[in-house]
């Protein structure tokens, strides 16, 4: 007769789980292996979403870890051909533009467990089996070993072990610091490349179409990357504006001079 009250989970800063998570899941991993990649028509769309649901279930969200995602990361594994590889930072949208246009490359969310969870927020309590709909903890105001950042570095780290040949990277030349060791990029993903799979780290710092060419090939931060790419003997190579990606920022911006010659 009356509305259920919701569970008295703790309180954080961080928006809470996003409503019909479960739904979204076991839909979008339907669409992802029936439709999107139906060479991966045969994985358990149930099992992937029981597998999620019990990552985070039930357990402290200030204390998520590695090992409660290996469940679903075995469950969806996935193998990405070899310099198909596509790395971003800062430039989110540009990265997927590209990607839906040269769907012959992958960034992490052209992968099943990224397509999946992409912009979804998600979290449990250790005292309660319910989700936690109202709030989640940040790694700004509340915990970096919140399920959400856990997930990203987790599967991010994976997606770069993964990786063979030449990989690639979208960077933002309108930053003054188009690389940043801070950012899962820098932290995480050039750290567990396998120089004895991975040969060359091919860098596109791409600028906006009239925004200001804060950085670029030349630049500290992009040297910072150079180094530490070379350090671990894998080949850097870097390209500002590379073209094909400069198509795409071209179209919606067809008269501006940088598009109307020599792009
Ligand atoms: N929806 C996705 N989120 C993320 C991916 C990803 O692939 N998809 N991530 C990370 N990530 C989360 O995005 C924010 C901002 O990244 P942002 O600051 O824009 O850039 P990052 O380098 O931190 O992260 C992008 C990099 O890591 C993977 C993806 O394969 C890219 O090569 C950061 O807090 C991460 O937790």
């Amino acid at each position: 007769m009356w509305p259920r009250s919701p569970p008295n989970h703790k309180e954080w800063q961080g928006s809470g789980t996003t409503a019909h998570f479960g739904d979204i899941v076991l839909g979008r991993c339907y669409t992802y292996t029936q439709i999107v990649r139906p060479e991966l028509r045969d994985k358990d769309c149930q099992k992937i979403q029981e597998a999620f649901l019990k990552s985070f279930l039930s357990k402290d969200p200030c204390d998520a870890t590695e090992q409660d995602y290996q469940p679903l990361i075995e469950l969806a594994n996935q193998t990405v051909p070899c310099n198909k590889t596509v790395f971003w930072s800062k430039t989110k949208e540009l990265a997927h533009q590209y990607t839906r246009v040269q769907q012959a490359l992958f960034t992490l969310e052209n992968t099943l467990l990224g397509y999946i969870a992409d912009d979804l927020s998600w979290c449990g309590d250790s005292g309660s089996s319910e989700i936690n709909y109202q709030s989640c903890p940040t790694r700004r105001d509340n915990c970096s070993s919140n399920p959400v950042s856990v997930f990203w570095n987790t599967v991010s780290k994976r997606f770069a072990e993964d990786a063979c040949g030449v990989v690639h990277v979208v960077l933002n030349g309108s930053l003054n610091e188009a690389f940043d060791r801070r950012s899962t990029f820098g932290r995480v993903e050039i750290h567990n490349l396998h120089p004895k799979k991975v040969h060359t780290l091919q860098a596109w710092v791409m600028h906006d179409i009239g925004g200001v060419r804060s950085d670029s090939c030349s630049s500290s931060s992009i040297r910072d990357l150079k180094s530490i790419i070379s350090e671990r003997n894998i080949t850097f190579t870097c390209q500002n504006n590379y073209r094909p990606v400069r198509f795409l920022q071209c179209v919606k911006n067809p008269e501006h001079p940088s598009c109307t010659s020599g792009i």
